[in-house]
């Protein structure tokens, strides 16, 4: 049976609907991701499975739990961490750790083999009161703590948010490592690129799902040919690019702007004479292989028909 199934779930606050109709089933031991902007209904979903706001229409189960009848005891079977950090800012790491540890009835000590790893890296710091730790030191003791009880299902809302780089990488290892031993892990966020460290995503947008897939075959479903492109000015490019009777979408992408066109038949040639007359200098433009990035670019903006 799937760990978790969402089915025809909807959710509004007052006339605002922020989830609508999304069913959706992740398997067991998968390392699923939710990828959104802001507002897409992320918090809303993980909310309802993690039993803390009742669904309007729709069911769903975790672990084969129903999150409405159950959810007594689906609240042992889950680690959630929240969006914002859960800890107590004024309580040292160990006590953090000792507090959510004894909530669920056990202690460090019984189940210390599952977060010792993560755990190893805070160990210096384990007097030290939460609201003085980084970013990314904050991350690791909210994901132990979701931990600390031997959840069978994590839910992790946007776990990596507002912390710098190198942390989000050594989250996403430690997830990936979790996921080694078997734990179910549904993972939320607004980093398009993150995609491609989940086992398969759902892209929500506007509290719908708009794909559901592995990150390889969501890259698949981009057909249209793709350039990337640069010149001196960046700002003009840009303008002149979008204004461009060939062009059919245009973003920026790191120093580069992806470009997708509406014929197969428009050149690299053909774009490079466009930019010449616009009196663009030292242009290059290379045709490139989309990544998940610009299938969901191409998703937002519905400039893409899907396979
Ligand atoms: N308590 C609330 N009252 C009214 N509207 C809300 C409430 N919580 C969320 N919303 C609205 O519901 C929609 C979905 O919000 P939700 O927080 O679930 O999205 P999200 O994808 O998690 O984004 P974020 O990262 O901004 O939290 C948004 O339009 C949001 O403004």
């Amino acid at each position: 049976m799937d760990a978790i199934i969402i089915e025809n779930v909807s959710k509004s606050y007052g006339a605002i609907p922020a989830v609508s109709d999304v069913s959706l089933s992740i398997k067991p031991g998968e390392l699923f991701g939710l990828i959104g902007p802001d507002g897409a209904g992320k918090t809303t979903l993980f909310k309802i499975l993690v039993t803390l706001l009742l669904p309007d229409t729709g069911r769903a189960t975790v672990a084969g739990y129903d999150v409405v009848k159950d959810y007594k005891t689906l609240r042992k079977l889950v680690g959630y961490m929240p969006g914002r950090f859960s800890l107590y800012p004024d309580l040292s790491v160990q006590e953090n750790l000792a507090f959510f540890a004894t909530v669920f009835g056990t202690t460090i000590r019984q189940n210390y083999h599952l977060i010792q790893e993560i755990y190893a890296q805070l160990e210096p710091f384990k007097n030290r009161r939460a609201g003085q730790l980084s970013g990314g030191m904050k991350q690791k003791l909210a994901l132990c703590c979701a931990l600390i009880h031997k959840p069978d299902v994590l839910f992790l809302d946007e776990p990596t948010t507002g912390v710098d780089a190198v942390s989000r990488k050594e989250f996403w290892d430690m997830l990936r490592q979790l996921n080694e031993r078997g734990l179910t892990t549904l993972v939320s966020t607004p980093y398009m690129d993150e995609a491609s460290r989940c086992d398969r995503v759902a892209f929500m947008q506007t509290g719908t799902v708009l794909a559901v897939d592995t990150p390889l075959a969501i890259t698949r479903r981009f057909k249209k040919r793709l350039y990337a492109v640069r010149a001196a000015d960046t700002y003009s490019l840009i303008h002149d690019l979008r204004l461009a009777p060939f062009t059919e979408s245009c973003y920026a992408f790191g120093e580069f702007l992806h470009l997708t066109v509406k014929s197969a038949a428009v050149t690299e040639e053909q774009i490079g004479r466009y930019l010449r007359e616009k009196n663009h200098r030292t242009i290059e433009i290379h045709s490139i292989q989309p990544g998940i990035e610009d299938t969901f670019m191409a998703l937002m903006t519905q400039t893409q028909p899907t396979a």
